[in-house]
């Protein structure tokens, strides 16, 4: 039996009484709670169970048992939350901007203190290992606060111009340009860094003037609801936060095409590529799947590409949309190579998330056969095995594909998991021909010691983002994260997230005759 207690918790020299859970080992927020292992939403600045009466489970990819419980929102409380959303968002375009900031920076101070018991959240939800969990939270605080003072610059700056450089015109127009909220933003993260995912999109939506819907993932959500909770406890006002829990694929074309909805920032799969064809005419930003390609040229270090294609491939079980899914190396440099990241995939440990292990379940049983899917085509069609193929539940061993050639569907599609292949390519031109042919373009990367090589190929790739001698990553977080062709619409990292969620107004004073300062 869960023992409520309070604690008191010191931010920014402000002390918030609380209530919480102690559970043995970890704490969790007494408030959001439905019970002992349901959840409530939020809206209104309150925690509240759905009228529908319905719940959906939240399996632990693990046990592979219900972990958590979240409330299956009706309809009727989204239509609620969108008016809710969109009369909090008038009040707080007209808080000034340093106050905006200051709140910002409470939030993120609240999230890094609270970071163990969501990090145990993260654990328990999508098996991210333990210490890339609690680097996920604390990377979120980074990211709230670094918006906070980047919101601070550039939305205090406006344009001033005058009408006289463009041909036919006095000086009779100044024009001034300033940076305005979009209104109610929808944000809908995707399972594999809900919480860090959900705050890139939160904090510039705030931090611009404008309020938040945030539908987050279903295996995340729990992480995601102690992450809100976080900003309830910095003071935000009533219905300017609100956070509707459910399944994507019950609630999510309902959320995405709401008339309320006046800006979407989406991360995830395919459904990112529906949900553009639906959308009405409003601001979109799409962040959505990968096939990054690693280009090894002969004259690479290649212990500097094998510990990257490692990193790169591996780590989260290759669950990001970054990760280096398909290596394109030189014929002459391959078997060294496949040699060396065979040495070191056999050091990666494998087991429980708790553990810390390097390879962890994958997040649900349709995941795992989803890539055993591509795993089973590449045996029929001939690639090599580096080691045997293993799986139990949701935890399937890494596994290096050599020989992989483009008829096999994993020269193509991104497993989302710790399989990765290898194309031997007989010129860099083939390597690009490989990349350019995908219907991805999130990022790629390229190792040799030849920087005008290097640049050359990275002109000629058509992905978002090129890494030279690195494996691709969209970290550190202000900079500019964009995905082209099916990669997604827009750009991310904090400096674009801002301006994309605001929007440029302008006021022309007309002058009776021409005015030229000082003349
Ligand atoms: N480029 C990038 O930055 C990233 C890309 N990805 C891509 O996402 C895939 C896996 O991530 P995953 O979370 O499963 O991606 P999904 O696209 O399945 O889900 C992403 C989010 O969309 C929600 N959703 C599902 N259906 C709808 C709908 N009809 N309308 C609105 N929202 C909906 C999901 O909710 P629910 O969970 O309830 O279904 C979840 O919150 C990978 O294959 C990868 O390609 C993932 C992470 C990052
Ligand atoms: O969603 C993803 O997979 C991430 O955007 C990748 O982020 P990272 O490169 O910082 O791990």
């Amino acid at each position: 039996m869960a023992q409520l207690s309070n604690i008191q918790v010191l931010t920014n020299g402000v002390n918030i009484q609380q209530k919480v859970l102690t559970n043995g080992r970890a704490f969790q927020f007494s408030e959001i709670l439905d019970g002992e292992h349901a959840y409530k939403y939020y809206a209104d600045g309150e925690w509240k169970k759905s009228t529908s009466g319905k719940t959906v489970a939240i399996i632990n990819p693990t046990t592979r048992k219900t972990q958590y419980k979240v409330q299956a929102c009706s309809q009727e409380e989204v239509n609620k939350v969108m008016d809710l959303a969109k009369t909090a968002q008038k009040s707080w375009a007209k808080t000034p901007l340093w106050k905006r900031a200051e709140l910002l920076h409470k939030a993120a101070a609240i999230l890094k203190e609270h970071k163990a018991p969501i990090a145990e959240c993260l654990v328990k939800e999508i098996a991210k290992p333990a210490k890339d969990s609690v680097t996920e939270v604390v990377r979120s605080g980074d990211l709230v606060s670094y918006t906070a003072e980047e919101g601070v610059r550039i939305l205090g700056e406006g344009k001033f111009l005058v009408s006289d450089s463009f041909p036919g015109n006095e000086r009779t127009k100044y024009c001034l340009t300033s940076k305005i909220p979009l209104g109610v933003v929808l944000a809908i993260p995707p399972f594999n860094y809900p919480v860090n995912l959900a705050v890139s999109k939160i904090s510039p939506a705030l931090i611009a003037g404008n309020s938040i819907v945030l539908k987050p993932p279903t295996q995340g959500a729990v992480s995601c609801l102690h992450m809100v909770h976080c900003f309830h406890l910095a003071g935000f006002p009533k219905g300017l936060i609100n956070c509707v829990t459910g399944k994507g694929s019950e609630i999510g074309d309902f959320l995405t095409m709401h008339p309320g909805v006046n800006c979407i920032s989406f991360t995830g799969g395919d459904t990112g590529v529906a949900i553009s064809k639906k959308a009405g005419m409003i601001p979109l930003q799409m962040e959505l799947g990968g096939k990054d390609a690693c280009i090894v040229l002969e004259d690479a270090d290649l212990d500097l590409v094998a510990a990257n294609i490692i990193k790169g491939g591996f780590s989260y079980s290759g669950q990001r949309c970054t990760a280096v899914k398909v290596v394109l190396v030189m014929e002459s440099v391959a078997d060294s190579l496949v040699e060396k990241v065979k040495a070191k995939v056999a050091k990666l440990t494998v087991g429980p998330p708790e553990d810390d292990c390097d390879i962890t379940p994958v997040v649900s049983e349709s995941s795992a056969n989803y890539i055993e899917g591509l795993v089973k085509d590449a045996k029929e069609k001939g690639a090599t095995f580096c080691q045997e193929y293993k799986r139990e539940g949701n935890l399937i061993w890494p596994l290096l594909l050599d020989n992989v050639r483009p008829d096999m569907r994993i020269a193509w599609e991104e497993p989302f998991g710790p399989v990765l292949p290898v194309l031997r390519i007989n010129s860099v031109e083939e390597g690009i021909h490989h990349c350019n042919a995908s219907n991805f373009g999130l990022q790629g990367c390229v190792f040799t010691k030849d920087i005008n090589k290097a640049m050359l190929i990275s002109d000629a790739m058509e992905t978002g983002t090129v890494q030279i001698n690195s494996a691709p990553a969209r970290g550190p977080d202000h900079f500019p994260f964009q995905g082209i062709k099916d990669s997604g619409i827009g750009s991310q990292g904090i400096t674009n997230s801002i301006n994309m969620m605001i929007k440029v107004k302008t006021t022309v004073i007309n002058l009776p005759t021409p005015s030229y300062t000082m003349g």
